[in-house]
């Protein structure tokens, strides 16, 4: 495996997206106009270095609409990927809005569907030049019950991803999951010990467990592995069969929130600055002080 890149500072957008619904088109068109304009930059004008899209942002979010919404990506790690031979009229999107702005983008999330007529709920990442340079399929299916509250079964028509992701930049090493993710903390660890210096997982959390666990396990996950720590999550909609969360997040290493929406659409702006990440190492040393000889190191075998 290469050396992660020098943590460099750089500058992180969110988009909390709203206007998520039945019209494939229109979605794109919104998320291609929204990145557009944050890519002008932020309120102090500073054009950002990466800009992260919501889960499942160009099809409403729920099982039946899944496979209805799914596109043929065929990204194949390590092999060379050609966007102007792709499927995927939302790859192809998401690659020329990269291009133009000539900004790293992380595409949220989108149902993609392989030969083999299974459907995963798949990120997918750009560099400014607008290559898709890394995927990663949601690899803990959001199936839930909480009896009065919320019951979703993303297992009905999704399959689980089998491999760990992250993609190097210029300015860091990024570790990837997408919402449900989060609850596993081995994921981010395995991130981290690898060399990730920030996780992001485009996530919608939903409004019965958003006001517990959302910031909760965000923060646990940044302190755990003395990382930055974004989720990026679309714009509530009642309107919508799914009440997403909202709440975009930043967490730094010290599990201090760093920057965090509200439940409207929305662009959040982070500087990242690595020199908390290097204090946090220092002062608090968990990362050399793990006992492996009394319990095993998940992040072996990857
Ligand atoms: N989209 C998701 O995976 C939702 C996860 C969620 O809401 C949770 O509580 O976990």
């Amino acid at each position: 495996m290469a050396a992660a890149p020098t943590f460099k500072p750089f500058t992180l957008a969110l988009v909390q997206l709203g206007q998520i619904g039945a019209d494939k088109a229109a979605n794109l068109k919104h998320a291609r106009d929204v990145v557009l304009k944050t890519a002008q930059g932020g309120p102090t004008g500073k054009k950002p270095d990466l800009i992260v899209l919501p889960e499942c942002f160009n099809s409403p979010y729920g099982h039946v609409h899944f496979p209805v919404y799914a596109e043929t990506i065929g990204y194949e790690p390590g092999q060379a990927y050609d966007v102007a031979k792709s499927e995927s009229e939302s790859v192809k999107l998401l690659s020329a809005t990269a291009k133009e702005t000539g900004v790293w983008l992380l595409g949220g999330s989108i149902p993609e569907k392989t030969p083999d007529g299974k459907v995963y709920n798949t990120s997918t990442v750009y560099n400014p030049q607008g290559e898709l340079i890394a995927i990663h399929r949601k690899v803990h299916l959001f199936d839930i019950d909480i009896p009065g509250k919320i019951k979703f079964k993303e297992s009905e028509t999704l399959t689980g991803g089998t491999t760990m992701n992250y993609f190097d930049t210029d300015f860091a090493r990024i570790g990837l999951g997408i919402c449900y993710d989060v609850r596993f903390p081995e994921l981010a660890a395995v991130s981290a010990r690898k060399g990730a210096q920030i996780c992001i997982y485009p996530g919608a959390f939903n409004t019965t467990t958003g006001p517990l666990h959302w910031e909760l396990l965000q923060r646990a996950r940044a302190v755990d592995n003395q990382i930055f720590f974004a989720m990026c999550s679309p714009a509530r909609d009642l309107n919508a069969g799914y009440h997403a969360y909202g709440h975009s997040l930043v967490s730094d290493p010290m599990g201090k929130i760093v920057g965090e929406l509200q439940h409207k659409e929305d662009v959040l702006f982070v500087d990242i600055d690595p020199e908390v990440f290097h204090s946090a190492r220092a002062g608090i040393p968990v990362t050399t002080q793990r006992r492996f000889d009394v319990y095993p190191d998940v992040s072996k075998g990857f």
